[in-house]
């Protein structure tokens, strides 16, 4: 299952890692206020239950053939559940940012000590500050909360009546500490926060319980299909990618995006400049930049100025621009930002409308826009020393041979794409296999699983083009800072009135 944040998706795939069948479902995203991004997590269950039926009944997929499942999920989101372990609130998501104030206090109170022990900066983005805005905000909610869960979580305890967390989404709460792999009393303490919210750790590989009887009966499943503990999407995404040495890097446009890479090394600590998170593979760990709005950007686009068109045929129309749009840069800070700009207020813009400038020139800037914010991250990496030779695309941005394309040029990198871009949804499928048995390690698996498609090359002329492109997209973030910091502010007054 991979329950990603425009939909579930659900893959059957065999003992040799081929995908026989494949459903999704999508939900809304609920944006009340500037900076709130919110989802019911009833609509997840419901949804992953369609997608489930529609494999047994359409795709002739027999519960009984159904040995493991286990999950990928969007990271961060904030589920809080009472005693009777009924949701308290709309889940809080990875790109809600109106924990400021609350990351603001965590740095004041804790500095330089929290990055130390959780490898991060208590971005808005993750669950913390975002706990502390529940307990701030809305104490009566936060007095009644007796369990804290993840968006995969939540699934995995509907299905099966079981609480548990997997160590690739507790780093992302950050109040886990990474160096003792265990919740930090510290953070806890500091923040008057109950040890008891925070559900038992397991493995990614680890068995989490059955699927019991109330959801057998009500999607149709065996009671006898095992489930696994999972992972965070992006951990997921970069199992199912085969991205297992420091050479290879990931890149995902999903409604997020980033830029993976693998990390043997405990010790490593990027001070938060980066992301630093448990793997989903035992013992290793991550890195990663994270645009917040990649995938989004892009859907946003199409839904405002292209709604009834194919979305494919829309991508595909940029292909009627130039390399750098006609003289057209876009800057994806539509919903803020997050590395390496962390900008909660930050906002998007278009530089350099011309009266020639065509649809399709917009949804390129679009295209090459969302890639030079990954830019920005790797060049990150690469002042760090890392050296890249192969790059695996993944996520619904994947899809898109053009947009593939542009991603060699601007990286100046080969890219490759994987025979189905369902990166995180395979990754959670060999968690699975690996935790039943049919493999000794994630290694022996990816062996098997992981099956490269096409490879797109740099070309040359255009790399040039690209090089001398993002130099001007850099200097549009200081640029633009304080315009947006204003309109923001005059929105929030505005709305609140
Ligand atoms: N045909 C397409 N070509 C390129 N990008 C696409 C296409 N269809 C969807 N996308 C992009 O894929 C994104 C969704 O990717 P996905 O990996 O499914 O996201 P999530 O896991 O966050 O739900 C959308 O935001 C959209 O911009
Ligand atoms: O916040 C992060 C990573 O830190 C996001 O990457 C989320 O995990 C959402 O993923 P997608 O829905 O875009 O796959």
């Amino acid at each position: 299952m991979d329950l990603g944040t425009s939909a579930v998706k659900v893959s059957a795939v065999t003992q040799t890692g081929e995908i026989i069948a494949q459903e999704g479902m999508d939900f809304p995203l609920n944006q009340p206020k500037p900076g709130y991004a919110e989802q019911n997590p009833n609509d997840w269950v419901n949804a992953t239950t369609v997608a489930i039926v529609k494999l047994i009944l359409n795709d002739s997929v027999k519960p009984e053939q159904i040995k493991g499942i286990s999950y990928s999920g969007q990271m961060h989101g904030l589920v809080l559940l009472d005693e009777n372990n009924q949701v308290l609130r709309p889940a809080m998501l990875w790109n809600d940012t109106r924990s400021t104030k609350q990351r603001e206090e965590i740095m004041a109170k804790m500095g330089d000590r929290f990055v130390e022990i959780t490898h991060n900066q208590p971005l808005e983005g993750f669950t913390l500050p975002k706990l502390l805005w529940v307990k701030e905000n809305q104490p009566e909610i936060f007095a009644k909360a007796k369990t804290m869960l993840l968006p995969k979580d939540y699934l995995r305890f509907r299905m099966t009546g079981k609480l548990a967390i997997d160590y690739s989404d507790a780093t992302g709460t950050v109040m886990l500490d990474v160096d003792k792999q265990e919740w930090s009393q510290e953070i806890l303490d500091t923040f008057g926060i109950p040890a008891s919210l925070c559900p038992p750790l397991v493995r990614s590989i680890d068995h989490t319980g059955n699927i019991d009887a109330w959801y057998s009966m009500y999607s149709g499943l065996s009671t006898d299909t095992l489930t696994f503990g999972g992972g965070a999407d992006n951990a997921c995404g970069a199992v199912g990618a085969g991205i297992d040495s420091p050479s290879k890097v990931l890149s995902s446009i999903g409604t997020s995006g980033v830029i993976l890479k693998y990390e043997p090394q405990k010790e490593t600590n990027y001070h938060g400049v980066l992301q630093y998170e448990d793997h989903a593979i035992p013992d290793a760990y991550y890195s990663m930049g994270v645009t917040l709005a990649a995938g989004f950007s892009l859907s946003w686009f199409k839904k405002t100025f292209a709604e009834k068109e194919d979305f494919t045929d829309v991508v595909e129309s940029a292909a009627q621009s130039t390399v750098g749009a006609n003289g057209l840069l876009f800057a994806p800070y539509i919903v803020g930002e997050r590395a390496p700009h962390a900008d909660a207020d930050i906002r998007g813009s278009f530089i350099g409308v011309d009266g020639i400038h065509q649809r399709h020139d917009f949804v390129r800037a679009v295209l090459e826009g969302i890639i030079f914010s990954f830019r920005d991250l790797l060049d990150i990496y690469e002042k760090e020393g890392a050296k890249f030779d192969t790059v695996v695309s993944i996520g619904g941005g994947a899809k898109s041979p053009l947009w593939q394309q542009i991603q060699a040029n601007i990286f100046n990198t080969r890219v490759v794409s994987l025979q189905n871009e369902q990166g995180p949804g395979l990754g959670a499928a060999m968690l699975a296999a690996v935790g039943l048995g049919w493999f000794k390690t994630m290694q022996d698996c990816t062996k098997v699983f992981v099956k490269f498609k096409d490879v797109f090359l740099p070309e040359e002329e255009n790399v040039a083009k690209y090089q001398k492109l993002h130099e001007i997209y850099k200097q549009i973030y200081p640029s633009t800072k304080k315009i947006s910091h204003e309109l923001v502010a005059y929105r929030r007054e505005n709305e609140e009135k």
